[in-house]
């Protein structure tokens, strides 16, 4: 029975979380995101044309003694903010931290759309969905964990991701210092590949809280929290100045005073995004309005506890108990 843990770094303003991560024979170096919204592991690679590649590492099977390609084999994904990539298949030795998967699917792109080859910080996604929603045709393929979780002490990983500083994502063991307090769980629904759960109700600020039902997904791979349009209403309604600006393509505010704190239920317990928090990223080099951190949800299906949400806790995505865990930082 092993554990693991590996630290994420927060990119700047902390748009998404990049992880180190090793594949092959002797070991590649690459700089990945873990994203709980999506199963497939994929990786910019030599079988790209130069042009794709900006800065980013690349995984080359043909310099790995342990890679293997999956004959027949190949991937498409298209992500919710209309990026996509897709390739070829090879099993390999993967090792995140100190845990390996000795004959893990590692996805070779041989194409990425303009959003990945313009984000120079990363190298690709490892996906910590369930490998229901994996894209391999003509078989999907077992996720990171899905391959280890039987050999860990227990079938969970946890995210600890920070405000503007590196977190940390640990495989198998839940770090009783990492919180304070009691760890609030609630059931996940696994049916659609995702971490997906029911928060009961939210409030505004010091308000009473509000019975009202939000489903959605635990994601580490988006950015902002996409909550009901009702429910994004009536948090910017408190907010002096604060207006939907199509131009930005979400809600903006004035960056001070510091907005009120959002809270939404999870079972038993709340969890409290800081209001300095919401205040996603200055809009203008003013530094007067600052983009929501808190947008829409509209067209997606259900709503995304994203980055802005989960940074605010330590959060346990258990496998085992098909549960997530919200506990208040340490
Ligand atoms: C409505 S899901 C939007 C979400 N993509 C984001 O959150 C991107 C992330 C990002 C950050 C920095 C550079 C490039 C991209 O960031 C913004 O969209 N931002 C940040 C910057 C803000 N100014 C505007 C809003 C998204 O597709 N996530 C997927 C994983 C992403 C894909 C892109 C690369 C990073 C990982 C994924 O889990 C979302 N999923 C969830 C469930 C089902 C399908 C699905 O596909």
């Amino acid at each position: 029975r092993q554990t693991g843990t590996v630290e994420t770094d927060a990119e700047k303003h902390d748009v998404e979380y990049l992880t180190p991560i090793s594949i092959g024979t002797p070991p590649q170096n690459l700089i990945v995101d873990f994203d709980t919204g999506s199963s497939d592991l994929w990786v910019f690679s030599t079988e790209m044309a130069a042009k794709d590649i900006k800065g980013q590492a690349v995984y080359d099977p043909n310099n790995s003694s342990t890679s293997e390609k999956l004959q027949g084999s190949t991937w498409q994904i298209t992500y919710g903010d209309g990026s996509s990539s897709s390739g070829d298949v090879y099993l390999d030795t993967v090792t995140i931290g100190n845990l390996t998967v000795p004959n893990q699917a590692v996805e070779a792109a041989t194409k990425v759309s303009d959003e990945f080859t313009d984000d120079a910080n990363n190298d690709g996604l490892l996906g910590l969905g369930f490998s229901s929603i994996n894209t391999v045709q003509p078989t999907p393929q077992n996720t990171f964990f899905d391959n280890i979780k039987n050999n860990l002490d227990a079938p969970l990983f946890t995210a600890d991701l920070k405000h503007g500083a590196p977190g940390s994502y640990n495989f198998g063991y839940i770090d009783p210092a990492a919180y304070v307090g009691n760890i609030s769980w609630t059931p996940v629904d696994s049916s659609q590949g995702f971490w997906s759960f029911t928060s009961p109700g939210y409030a505004v600020g010091t308000e009473a809280m509000r019975n009202h039902s939000i489903s959605g997904i635990a994601d580490t791979g988006t950015t902002l929290l996409l909550l009901p349009k009702s429910v994004v209403k009536a948090y910017y309604e408190e907010i002096q100045g604060a207006q939907y600006d199509s131009n930005q393509g979400g809600y903006v505010f004035p960056c001070s005073p510091t907005p009120p704190d959002f809270v939404f239920g999870v079972s038993d317990g709340i969890v409290t995004v800081p209001g300095d928090m919401v205040s996603y990223a200055p809009v203008d080099s003013a530094n007067q309005d600052c983009f929501g951190g808190i947008q829409s949800d509209t067209g997606i299906g259900f709503s995304i506890f994203g980055d802005v949400a989960l940074k605010t806790s330590f959060v346990v995505f258990d496998a085992g108990g098909l549960q997530l865990g919200w506990g208040a930082k340490n």
